[in-house]
């Protein structure tokens, strides 16, 4: 089945227990870590993420837009977050990062912005769990999807099938019932969504509803690893 991560910046960050129940049904909660650097915008970092681990059971998807990924990252491992994304475009030693975080218990992710090509990191592969191609340019919730990235989805997805990869294909920024299905067609098979569920009035079948238009994409096409 397709992976849903609703992304708590559209949350209400006051409320963010209630909010982490109010989407009940999700396979990961996706918390968006930036620190006015990386991308302009500042969110929340490791003690609200270790507060958050206490109170829900969902597993934690952290997405880093920060830089010295290499020194912060792990700490998310450490502090719970079950998946650990970092950008290469700030790692220093990818490679090295990607073996740390998963030593210590999470899942190792790299994100690329839009205007980062995959084919250089084609070797790095095997060293991922997940690998994140965003859809929007990253540091704010709420922006519109860039078709323009549906061809670095299928090529992305292309390289992973031919190595034989059981990696998963994440896509974040602007996925809503209108683009997940295209989302999905080009290979994609986690999907993070912020203001179509948060925005939603019952977010829970806000996530129900994206899950099954992600499946019917989907449906018999060989190319997409299900889980
Ligand atoms: O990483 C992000 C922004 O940098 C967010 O996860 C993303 O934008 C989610 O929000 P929306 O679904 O509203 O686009
Ligand atoms: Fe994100």
């Amino acid at each position: 089945m397709p992976q849903i991560s609703p992304s708590i910046l559209s949350a209400d960050f006051a409320r963010l227990g209630e909010e982490a129940e109010a989407v009940r049904g999700c396979d990961w909660l996706h918390v968006d870590v930036m620190d006015n650097h990386f991308v302009p915008n500042l969110t929340l970092g490791l003690p609200v993420v270790e507060s958050l681990r206490k109170a829900t059971d969902i597993p934690i998807d952290c997405h880093l837009m920060i830089e010295q990924p290499d020194r912060w990252a792990p700490q998310y491992a450490e502090a719970g977050a079950g998946s650990v994304t970092f950008h290469v475009e700030a790692a220093a030693a990818p490679v090295r990062l990607a073996r740390e975080i998963r030593s210590l218990g999470a899942r190792a992710s790299m994100a690329l912005k839009p205007a980062t090509p995959i084919e250089p990191y084609e070797d790095l592969l095997p060293e991922l769990d997940m690998l994140l191609v965003m859809t929007v340019e990253p540091g704010f919730g709420g922006q519109s999807f860039l078709d323009i990235m549906l061809p670095k989805i299928r090529r992305t997805r292309e390289l992973i099938n031919r190595h034989g990869l059981q990696l998963w294909l994440q896509v974040d920024g602007g996925v809503s019932v209108e683009t997940i299905e295209r989302c999905a067609e080009a290979g994609a098979d986690v999907f993070v969504a912020g203001s179509a569920v948060y925005g939603a009035d019952d977010p829970a079948a806000a996530v129900r509803g994206l899950r099954e238009l992600a499946a019917a994409a989907t449906e018999g096409s060989p190319w997409v690893h299900r889980h």
